[in-house]
């Protein structure tokens, strides 16, 4: 990561939407620095306000405070200088034309004629040239819109859960593409609600949930950001099993607790006290203690404090 020349930088942003119901504060103080060459999952559960700091980075709504930079411009200015391009969720295709004329259109628009046919053989569109976009499948209809993103050959990529509507081996195909592109340099900040898509291709995960950033750090270190820990032991025959829940849901910071047979497994940051417990006045034996799996964290983090 290149701290010296940030590619992007929010700070303190927040987005108050007004609704019928009243204010609805999707995104509630965001800061975020992201070097060139960074690969980033923005990551969160749905409704997290992925979308809305996504917009607001490409300058498509602005801020109800805070400030979004995109190589030191504002974002519609980087937006304009080709600095930064995106594939969004919803809308963008017109569905009458077909691929290739969707794609020389942009590229005039773009002056990136001499691209076309490097952007569509790499986003494995060349096939589908002379379809209408209204009869390409969904994943197909993405890759479309990773040909456009990529025409003006942005500095950096934005990408809003780039693989939705796409099949395994499609979705395979596309972060393989992906990955290439990144090799070469170009910076990628991509929504997902996948973990997976996190663990597989991004160096950094900023984990979102209600509007802030409960977790950021490098993905594999993203288990233990949660700090939670997972106690299991098995309590002995005869133990009356709700009271000993009912005694460990009572200690601070656990956040669940759950029982199979006379298995008791505990989840939550104090696992010292669980253990203690357990093995004390419990009498419960054959106690682990082990970090969650990043499913359980990801949980952990959202659930608890989303
Ligand atoms: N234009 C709007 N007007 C009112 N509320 C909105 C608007 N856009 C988003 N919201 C609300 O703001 C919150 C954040 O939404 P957002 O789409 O940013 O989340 P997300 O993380 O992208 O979710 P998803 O994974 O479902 O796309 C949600 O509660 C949503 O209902």
């Amino acid at each position: 990561m290149n701290i010296q020349s940030p590619a992007l930088t929010l700070d303190a942003v927040r987005k108050t939407f007004h609704t019928a119901n009243g204010p609805l504060e999707a995104v509630a103080g965001i800061n975020l620095s992201v070097g060139t060459g960074e690969i980033v999952a923005f990551l969160g559960p749905n409704g997290a306000g992925k979308t809305t700091t996504i917009d607001m980075m490409l300058g498509l709504t602005a801020p109800s405070s805070g400030t979004v930079r995109v190589f030191g411009k504002s974002p519609r200015t980087a937006v304009a200088d080709g600095d930064i391009s995106a594939v969004l969720q919803t809308g963008g295709l017109l569905r009458d034309l077909t691929v290739q004329e969707t794609v020389t259109a942009i590229a005039a628009l773009h002056d990136a004629k001499d691209r076309i046919d490097s952007v569509m053989e790499r986003t494995d569109i060349t096939a589908l040239a002379k379809r209408k976009v209204s009869k390409c499948s969904g994943g197909e209809q993405q890759r479309l819109k990773f040909a456009l993103a990529l025409l003006p050959d942005p500095r950096l990529l934005i990408l809003d859960e780039p693989t939705a509507g796409m099949d395994v081996s499609a979705r395979h195909a596309f972060w393989e593409t992906m990955r290439q592109d990144a090799l070469e340099g170009r910076t990628v900040l991509f929504a997902t609600h996948y973990l997976e898509e996190a663990q597989d291709f991004a160096e950094r995960t900023v984990l979102i949930g209600a509007g802030r950033v409960l977790a950021d750090g490098p993905t594999t270190k993203l288990r233990d950001l949660t700090g939670a820990r997972v106690v299991s032991a098995t309590l002995p025959t005869g133990a009356i099993t709700a009271l000993a829940v009912a005694a460990l849901e009572a200690l601070e910071q656990v956040s669940s607790v759950r029982l199979a047979g006379q298995r008791i497994t505990v989840t939550g940051p104090n696992s010292d006290a669980a253990a203690r417990l357990l093995l004390g006045e419990l009498a419960a034996s054959d106690l682990e203690i082990t970090a969650p799996t990043l499913d359980a964290a990801f949980m952990e983090l959202t659930g608890a404090k989303a």
